[in-house]
């Protein structure tokens, strides 16, 4: 193409000349807005889409547009006659050379706001191809399926001609075309048969008659399908002439009457304006670059083509399309606000702001994808909603378990402070019934706001989760309260059973003991039992639910039958169990029959009084060990006798025995070493009474005094010696041997005396021999005398004196000296 060629054309024909050029390349200068949509390798462009949408400002004209196509021989002037007619730009031949201009197809916008598509085709019957006709046929066949109108060039001088007019293409062409467009008669074609260089005489009237019977002929022989063996040409093809004069030789005529033809593709007032509804495909401009690609591609494979399919095809592609699109903001408002959800807050206002967002998409969907296949627009509307719901319900869902959530945690909270903060005589169901029905409204209000017309979505199952979760923790707070109301009613009879059981088991012995005790249990039951039935009133627990009333009841009794029997091990724990038998048998042993305390004497008989009492205290270890609980077969208590009192499984003989006997024998043993131990204390009771201050201590102080006695006692080892001397005196006194003793003692002092004698003789004799000669025994008495005189330092008188008796004879005397006169108590 020449450079001149590619200026801006305009409708002033003065300066739209054309210029011969060759143009074989697909690259252009960045102003031309031509695209080639087929290339010489019958490829398809995939650059249509965007030259839709950015060079032809066409992808929003919805179905405001039309598309025309050119059919003729190779070099007729096809590309001149489109360019003329509507201000495009394709590549004219180089009349010097004489080539085929234009390959595959090319594609264009009509200029100065044409809404129309113009498609310039490689001629046929080129020389370039030579016998290969494939190409010529797809491209006729493309043409014709998307067209509304195609213009069918030809020279006047082939009119009439077979091959010379493309009889033969047309006619391979037009039963293609029944073929596959066949059961599609709704929008017809327009072929406008443009004859060049009419130059003869002939009328362009006969011209066209000769046409119309040569295309009705190749019609009339066209092989048709069976169920269209009765189509006409008109069903599908409306047909229109039209002459151009000689462009050379009449130039003017030419450009003039090439004007007065552009007024028929751009006015539509104009007389003989060529697009009409019924030529309409029926797509969309944003689908045609998918639809014009799908009917090549079935072309080019020879596949069948069926319009309505492909229309649905297309539809189906663009309703996705326009679904994606739509989705995308809506999409992206859900997207915010989901993580908040997924974290478990709920969203307020959450409805609204995606109804909106709703609403929005589907307004745009519906803006662009209504205009496609109204079955497949209807379907795909119905997937895009099913979308959008899809999103809308999984985030819905989140929000409603959230919601479901926090109704359940507000519930279980807000009952158990209620109850908790709730002062005596509430009632139960009264508290948690309030607060049900407050937390299942707003949750009602949560989901009705999440709830629209529209909507294909409900949240009953949500609903029904929601109240079997409050059912749940009803229950386990009726439990619960229950559970406290048992305890209570166990604490507040618990004290009362325990002063009875004390009472009883320390007086075993007034009447029968475990009569009173079972009958204690029997009134703190009957009273329980009172407490419960109201307490299960005010829960709830109506008395139409005999099972849960029976259950609550045995459990209560299980209840105060443990609490009894921990009383019970209480008293008869080891040390309370001894003490208890000590009492009794201090009380039997200790006391007399008339509660006074005994004093024993000799003469009581303490062994038998002390067996007697024993063995009524030792009685009692086998009556604490085990309960006596017969006499509860004759009591008010409802089923004790048909052993429904209790839980299932549970084993009251397990809990009648209260002393094992390996413990009773051992607290056997022990209560008698604490027995003996009482024994011993009476008897040394009984002694005590008959002991006195020992003769020998009242002698001691006689004989001694007090102060000497306190020396003996104070002093170790007059002490000791005493307590020898006492002893041995014991033992002699004791073995009645005072007799002998004496008698060895007097045996000793004579032979002690004898002894001192013979020294005191043998000593007078040594120091007075000769003395006694010159002195008279007299005299010599008195010096002894006067020496013992000096001795003692005395200056006693004469009558102080003492006189030395001759020794015995027999030496069995005296074991002392025998004083004279009134001094004998002064011992030697
Ligand atoms: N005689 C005559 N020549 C014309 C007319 N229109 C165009 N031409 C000339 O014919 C030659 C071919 O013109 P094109 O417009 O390129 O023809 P075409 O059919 O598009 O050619 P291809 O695209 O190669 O098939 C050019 O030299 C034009 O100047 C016409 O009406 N009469």
């Amino acid at each position: 193409m020449g450079a001149d060629n590619q200026q801006v054309p305009t409708l002033d024909n003065s300066r739209m000349p054309i210029v011969p050029t060759r143009h074989r390349s697909p690259t252009q200068p960045a102003n031309f807005t031509r695209l080639q949509l087929i290339d010489d390798e019958q490829q398809f462009s995939g650059k249509l889409s965007s030259y839709m949408k950015t060079k032809w400002s066409l992808a929003d004209a919805g179905f405001d547009y039309n598309v025309v196509a050119v059919f003729g021989s190779q070099s007729t002037g096809k590309s001149t006659l489109l360019n003329r007619l509507f201000g495009t730009r394709f590549d004219v031949m180089d009349e010097s050379q004489r080539q085929q201009t234009t390959r595959g197809i090319w594609a264009d916008r009509g200029i100065d706001g044409m809404k129309v598509l113009i498609m310039d085709v490689e001629g046929t019957d080129g020389r370039e191809r030579g016998e290969n006709q494939d190409f010529e046929r797809k491209s006729a066949l493309f043409s014709l399926a998307i067209s509304e109108v195609l213009i069918v060039n030809m020279w006047e001088h082939t009119v009439g001609l077979y091959n010379g007019a493309n009889m033969g293409l047309l006619k391979t062409v037009m039963e293609v075309n029944l073929q596959l467009f066949g059961s599609n008669r709704e929008s017809k074609t327009l072929l406008y048969f443009v004859i060049r260089d009419h130059v003869s005489h002939t009328p362009l009237d006969n011209l066209a008659a000769t046409l119309k019977q040569d295309l009705d002929r190749i019609w009339s022989s066209l092989s048709k399908p069976d169920n269209l063996s009765d189509a006409r040409l008109s069903d599908y093809f409306d047909l229109k002439f039209t002459s151009l004069p000689h462009k050379v030789l009449q130039p003017e005529n030419f450009e003039k009457q090439a004007l007065e033809l552009r007024n028929q593709f751009t006015h539509r007032s104009s007389k003989g304006y060529v697009f009409r509804p019924s030529y309409k495909r029926n797509v969309p401009a944003d689908g045609f670059p998918h639809y014009a690609e799908a009917v090549w591609e079935k072309v080019v494979s020879n596949k069948d083509l069926d319009l309505p399919t492909q229309q649905e095809l297309l539809a189906q592609y663009r309703c996705d399309e326009i679904a994606a699109t739509a989705l995308v903001p809506f999409r992206e408002c859900i997207d915010k606000v989901r993580p908040r959800v997924q974290e478990g807050e709920i969203v307020k206002d959450l409805g609204s702001l995606v109804q909106t967002e709703r609403t929005r998409a589907l307004a745009a969907f519906d803006e662009q994808a209504a205009r496609y296949h109204k079955d497949v627009y209807a379907k795909k509307r119905s997937s895009f909603v099913q979308v959008l719901d899809g999103e809308l319900h999984s985030l819905f869902l989140n929000q409603v378990k959230n919601a479901s959530s926090q109704a359940a945690t507000t519930f279980a909270n807000d009952c158990q402070k209620l109850l908790e903060e709730a002062v005596d005589d509430y009632i139960f169901s009264d508290i948690v019934g309030e607060v049900r029905k407050r937390v299942t409204k707003w949750f009602g209000a949560a989901i009705d706001s999440l709830t629209f017309k529209d909507a294909a979505w409900t949240f009953n199952s949500e609903i029904k989760q929601l109240e079997s979760q409050l059912n749940a923790t009803t229950a386990k707070l009726r439990s619960a309260e229950m559970e406290r109301a048992l305890e209570q009613i166990r604490r507040s009879t618990r004290d009362h059973l325990s002063d009875v059981i004390a009472d009883k088991l320390n007086n075993p012995n007034d009447g029968d003991m475990w009569a009173g005790v079972m009958q204690g249990f029997e009134k703190s039951t009957n009273k329980a039992e009172a407490m419960m039935e109201h307490r299960m009133e005010s829960t709830g627990i109506g008395r139409t639910e005999h099972q849960q009333r029976a259950q609550l009841m045995r459990k209560l009794h299980k209840g105060l039958w443990e609490d009894m029997i921990n009383s019970l091990r209480e008293e008869v724990a080891d040390q309370m169990v001894l003490l208890k038998l000590r009492n009794i048998l201090e009380d039997k042993f200790r006391y007399d029959e008339n509660g006074l305390p005994r004093v024993w004497k000799p003469s009581d008989d303490i062994d038998s009084q002390f067996a007697a009492a024993r063995g009524v205290a030792q009685a009692l270890l086998p009556k604490y060990s085990r309960i006596d609980a017969s006499s509860l077969l004759t009591s008010t208590l409802k089923g004790w006798d048909s052993g429904q009192f209790f839980p299932a499984g549970f084993d009251i003989d397990r809990t009648l025995t209260l002393i094992s006997p390996a413990r009773q024998r051992e607290l056997s043993k022990r209560f008698g070493r604490e027995a003996d131990a009482l024994y011993l204390e009476a008897k040394r009771a009984m002694v005590s009474t008959q002991n006195h201050v020992p003769m020998w201590v009242i002698v001691l102080l006689v004989l001694l005094g007090w102060n000497e006695a306190m020396t003996i006692l104070f002093n170790p080892v007059y002490l000791i010696l005493t307590a020898m001397v006492g002893g041995a005196a014991v033992v002699v006194h004791n073995l009645g041997l005072w007799g002998p003793v004496l008698r060895t003692v007097n045996g000793f002092a004579s032979m002690a005396n004898n002894h001192v004698h013979e020294l005191l003789v043998e000593a007078v004799n040594r120091t007075e021999p000769n003395n006694r000669s010159r002195s008279s025994p007299q005299s010599s008495g008195k010096e002894h005398r006067s020496r013992r005189s000096s001795r003692s330092g005395s200056s006693k008188s004469s009558s102080d004196e003492i006189e030395l008796e001759p020794l015995g004879e027999n030496g069995s005397g005296s074991p002392g000296f025998a004083s004279a006169g009134g001094e004998s108590d002064e011992k030697y």
